[in-house]
């Protein structure tokens, strides 16, 4: 078994090196494969996905990705900017199913910048189509517009577009998850505006006819938004596009505490992945060693259990993850008044203690 490690730019490099020790403490003998990407890989070989990183990617059981982009980079032309890398390997190894889980551990639930009540408890999972949208939908780019309230301006677009089969093969996932969960699957949309979103209600209706045991019910975006903070345990499993996805579950990360508290996966119809923390790659703390790694360790633990069948090893990640947040340790972002503030790498250490700990008594 392979995984190809990707640490990217930022906070990207430092929070997955945790990761990775994380992962050796484990003794698991995978080989483990590291290429630049994003901002690093276009400082060394002037693009951020080369194709030696690609084919790394395509050939690794799994991928541990850690964060691409920074600001230096937002005046390059489109195709060379960083966040391209990891586009690029969502459309390339066919990544359309992400699984963004908002859980509020029991020690954070002061964390979150929402009322204690509101999130003690919180369990829910973000299913966001990835490969699709308005994100890759063609055509796109600047032109003189013909028409529209300024004909003659200069005018950007883009294009917002979902097919068929890319509305059922996610909706799938998303019910065959609700299934294992609380049974209750949201599908998030743009319905009364929007036909694209009109569609995707119409085909997860459809295919949720295949689910009578799980109950569905449709929201518009702006709505989900809003509900997610008024009263965000209503939710089990949230499906939605790419772009309404991105956005929730960056709303949805600060129910869990953080954004460093939120792992993703992301598979293919292979069960192939890419494990990733939500959040980017923090320009503004970056280097400072204060990150919170936790998201990718966690991201880690994601891959074990979907993609390499070690769901002992994942759950001990897991428990371990609780017992260090039990023992009072915060990063900065989710340290409060009473616990003890540490760096990314003592964080670290003490998620690689807790393992070790559990293994030397068996
Ligand atoms: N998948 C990815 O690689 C990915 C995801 C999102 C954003 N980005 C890129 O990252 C760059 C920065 O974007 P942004 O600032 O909008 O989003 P961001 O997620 O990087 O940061 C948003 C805020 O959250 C904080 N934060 C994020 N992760 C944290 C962690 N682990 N610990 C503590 N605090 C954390 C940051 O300090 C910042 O204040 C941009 O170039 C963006 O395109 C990349
Ligand atoms: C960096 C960017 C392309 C990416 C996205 O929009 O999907 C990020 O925000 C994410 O959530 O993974
Ligand atoms: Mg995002």
């Amino acid at each position: 078994m392979k995984i190809a490690v990707l640490p990217g730019d930022g906070i990207g490099t430092e929070i997955v090196a945790e990761a990775i020790r994380v992962l050796n403490v484990l003794d698991l003998n995978f080989e483990m494969e590291t290429a630049l990407v994003g901002g690093a890989a276009y400082e060394a070989h002037g693009h951020p996905l080369p194709e030696a990183t690609l084919k790394l990617a395509k050939e690794a059981d799994a991928v541990l990705f850690g964060a691409v982009g920074d600001w230096k980079y937002d005046k390059l032309e489109r195709q060379f900017r960083p966040e391209q890398a990891i586009l690029g390997l969502r459309k390339n190894l066919g990544l359309f199913a992400n699984f963004r889980p908002a859980i509020c551990y029991e020690q954070l639930v002061g964390a979150s910048s929402l009322k204690p009540e509101l999130v003690a408890g919180l369990d829910i999972l973000i299913v966001r189509e990835l490969t699709g949208d308005i994100y890759f939908g063609q055509p796109r780019g600047r032109r003189t517009a013909v028409d529209g309230h300024f004909p003659g301006a200069e005018e950007a677009f883009d294009t917002m577009r979902y097919s068929r089969p890319e509305i059922e093969r996610i909706a799938h996932v998303a019910f065959q998850a609700a299934r294992k969960r609380d049974k209750r699957v949201t599908s998030v949309d743009k319905a009364n505006v929007l036909e694209t979103f009109q569609f995707w209600k119409d085909v997860v209706t459809e295919v949720g006819k295949e689910y009578p045991d799980v109950a569905l019910d449709h929201m518009y975006v702006d709505n989900a938004a809003m509900q997610l903070v008024k009263a965000p345990k209503k939710f089990d499993v949230i499906v939605t596009g790419n772009m309404f996805g991105d956005i929730l579950s960056d709303a949805a990360a600060m129910l869990t505490g953080s954004i460093g508290m939120l792992p993703s996966a992301s598979l293919n119809a292979s069960n192939q992945g890419l494990y990733e923390p939500s959040h980017g790659s923090a320009p503004d703390i970056a280097g400072k060693g204060i990150a919170n790694p936790l998201a990718t360790i966690l991201s880690a633990a994601m891959m074990l259990r979907f993609s390499l069948n070690q769901t002992e090893a994942a759950d001990r990640i897991e428990s371990a993850v609780k017992q260090v947040l039990a023992s009072g340790l915060r990063t900065s972002d989710i340290w409060s008044a009473g616990t003890t503030k540490v760096s990314t790498i003592e964080m670290g250490d003490a998620v690689v203690a807790a393992i070790t700990k559990t293994t030397t008594k068996g």
